[in-house]
């Protein structure tokens, strides 16, 4: 049976409404994809608490997780995720890539050009077409 996984991933959005995007290094798993960043929850966290620390190990700032978006359960060929986006608000420091390849900052209507995770597709799609 194929192993399951719970992964948070940060929906951070700026001044402007464009949105964090980071690239998985060629190192990490689903190498060279897009992704919102984030990782595995632990062993006695919350979702919350999860992506708080996540960002604060990979992106060197801080965030307040403040809601649910969408959980997006996709099968891949070695296991099975369910990926739950949180959004988040930056409340200091400045998003910095420390292993990931690039982060970049996307206007909505642009989120589609990235080659996502496959996991990432349906989340990319609810915010591309989300009002704001
Ligand atoms: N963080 C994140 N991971 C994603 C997304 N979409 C997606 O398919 N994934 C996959 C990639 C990985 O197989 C898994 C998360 O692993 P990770 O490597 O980012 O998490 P982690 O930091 O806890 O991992 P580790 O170093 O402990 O192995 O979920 C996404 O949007 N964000």
């Amino acid at each position: 049976m194929k192993k399951e996984l719970s992964v948070v991933a940060a929906i951070i959005e700026n001044h402007d409404n464009e949105i964090l995007c980071a690239l998985r290094s060629p190192s990490m798993s689903i190498p060279n994809h897009w992704e919102f960043p984030g990782g595995k929850v632990e062993e006695g966290e919350n979702n919350f608490e999860a992506i708080e620390r996540e960002i604060a190990e990979e992106l060197n700032c801080v965030v307040e997780a403040r809601d649910f978006f969408f959980t997006n359960r996709h099968e891949y060929e070695s296991f099975i995720i369910n990926l739950i986006s949180i959004k988040c608000r930056l409340v200091s420091g400045n998003p910095t890539a420390n292993e990931h390849s690039k982060l970049i900052w996307l206007k909505r209507e642009n989120l589609n050009s990235l080659k996502w995770a496959p996991a990432d597709i349906p989340i990319v799609d609810l915010l591309t077409n989300e009002e704001v």
